[in-house]
């Protein structure tokens, strides 16, 4: 899977939110950094495509092999992308008047978990994010760390080819942090993963991951964390 997002434009009425956005996202980690109102939030809601850019394209790739063709890439229409989508936005609220078991079941259904592994990976989900005591409880009684792990949870549980998460590990203490980490680590080896933030200390330095530096709606910098050098200088004024 591959995501092109070429010369990317996106405004609101005479305000520009992004400018000339030019970048590739593959298989593995992007983190996509920036200051407070940089459009981070934008770059994401227009990859999940429920906005159009208003320039330039977002064009999704995937491998494909065909008698005429042999193996070439596939462009995907929005439809096919919307299906292999997981996503976080900022805000989540889910279904307010539902409780977290229903919640998360309801979902597994709808993203097309086989019947007989609903069952299985809900308690899983349940177990390993330690909300089983709050099971009954309806999402509109939630803290905002119970929520935001119900959010994550709705973004992976299908195991989504492509997964956009909007600052995540909001709200949520160190143990449970490392749990979506690693959980988001493992998905990475065949998805897309792409997570914004403002808090650099949630980048793991030491790894593989990408980085994208947003800063007042342009494509400031964009490489490994490691080629990037000291991510506190996008910071400083
Ligand atoms: N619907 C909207 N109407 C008006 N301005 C908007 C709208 N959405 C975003 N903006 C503005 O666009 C800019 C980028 O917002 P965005 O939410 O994408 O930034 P961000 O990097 O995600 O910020 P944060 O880290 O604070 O969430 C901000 O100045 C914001 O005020």
């Amino acid at each position: 899977m591959r995501i092109l997002v070429k010369s990317v434009g996106y405004s609101i009425g005479s305000m520009t939110i992004l400018d000339q956005i030019q970048h590739t996202f593959t298989t593995g980690v992007t983190f996509v950094i920036g200051r407070n109102g940089a459009g981070k939030s934008s770059l994401l809601k227009l990859l999940t495509t429920v906005i159009p850019p208003s320039c330039g394209e977002i064009l999704f790739t995937q491998s494909s092999i065909q008698p005429q063709l042999g193996r070439h890439r596939k462009v995907l229409s929005i439809e096919e992308v919307r299906r292999l989508i997981g996503y976080l936005p900022q805000e989540f609220t889910g279904y307010p008047q539902m409780t977290v078991e229903q919640f998360i079941k309801n979902t597994a259904i709808h993203k097309g978990i086989p019947p007989s592994r609903v069952r299985s990976r809900v308690e899983e989900m349940i177990t390993g994010t330690r909300l089983h005591s709050l099971r009954k409880k309806k999402l509109r009684h939630l803290s905002g760390g119970e929520l935001q792990k119900v959010g994550l949870i709705q973004a992976v549980i299908h195991d989504p080819p492509i997964c956009i998460l909007d600052e995540p590990f909001e709200h949520l203490d160190l143990e449970e942090m490392l749990y979506f980490r690693h959980l988001l680590q493992r998905l990475s080896q065949h998805s897309v993963v792409i997570i914004s933030t403002h808090q650099i200390e949630q980048i793991d330095l030491l790894g593989t991951a990408d980085v994208m530096v947003i800063e007042s709606g342009a494509l400031r910098a964009s490489g490994t964390v490691q080629s990037l050098g000291d991510l506190h200088r996008f910071f400083m004024v």
